[in-house]
């Protein structure tokens, strides 16, 4: 499927990098470098901008190398970029280690995922009906 997409950056779009990778990879859209501190958040643009068919959603999730060998998460993982927004997709990226992180122009910082889901309606009950995992949950089944 093809999707309409605005690129103010100077970087190119983003790009699957394997044939089938789930995600592409986002790359931060910097006039200087930002410096991310221990435990500090930032926004940081992305330049691009993304028209979602309705029933379509885009999953910004974190990059599973930056995370184990920098610390770097995203605070709000896996971000949620609704159909119907038009504005400049951003990452916002918090540095866990006990490091500074310097981020580039360029930089692959997070990636995103396409996915479809349901949009439903609610049918308000008393009673839901019988499982055998009932209430049980967090853990009720053992941990490890
Ligand atoms: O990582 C993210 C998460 C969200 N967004 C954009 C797209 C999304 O459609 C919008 C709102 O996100 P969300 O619904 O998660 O935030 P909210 O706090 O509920 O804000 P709002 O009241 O605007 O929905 O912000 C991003 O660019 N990056
Ligand atoms: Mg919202």
């Amino acid at each position: 499927m093809n999707i309409q997409i605005i690129n103010k950056s100077n970087n190119s779009l983003p790009a699957y990098e394997t044939a089938h990778a789930a995600g592409m990879d986002l790359k931060a859209s910097l006039e200087e470098a930002v410096v991310l501190k221990p435990m500090q958040r930032q926004l940081i643009p992305t330049g691009i901008f993304i028209e979602l068919p309705v029933g379509f959603e885009a999953q910004i999730r974190p990059r599973s190398g930056l995370a184990f060998k920098h610390g770097i998460g995203i605070v709000n993982s896996p971000g949620t970029v609704d159909a119907d927004y038009r504005g400049e997709i951003k990452v916002l990226l918090i540095n866990f280690s006990d490091v500074d992180f310097a981020i580039n122009n360029g930089d692959r910082i997070a990636q995103i995922v396409i996915a479809k889901h349901e949009k439903i309606d609610w049918n308000e009950v008393e009673i839901l009906s019988e499982t055998l995992r009932g209430a049980g949950g967090y853990g009720h089944t053992g941990v490890q």
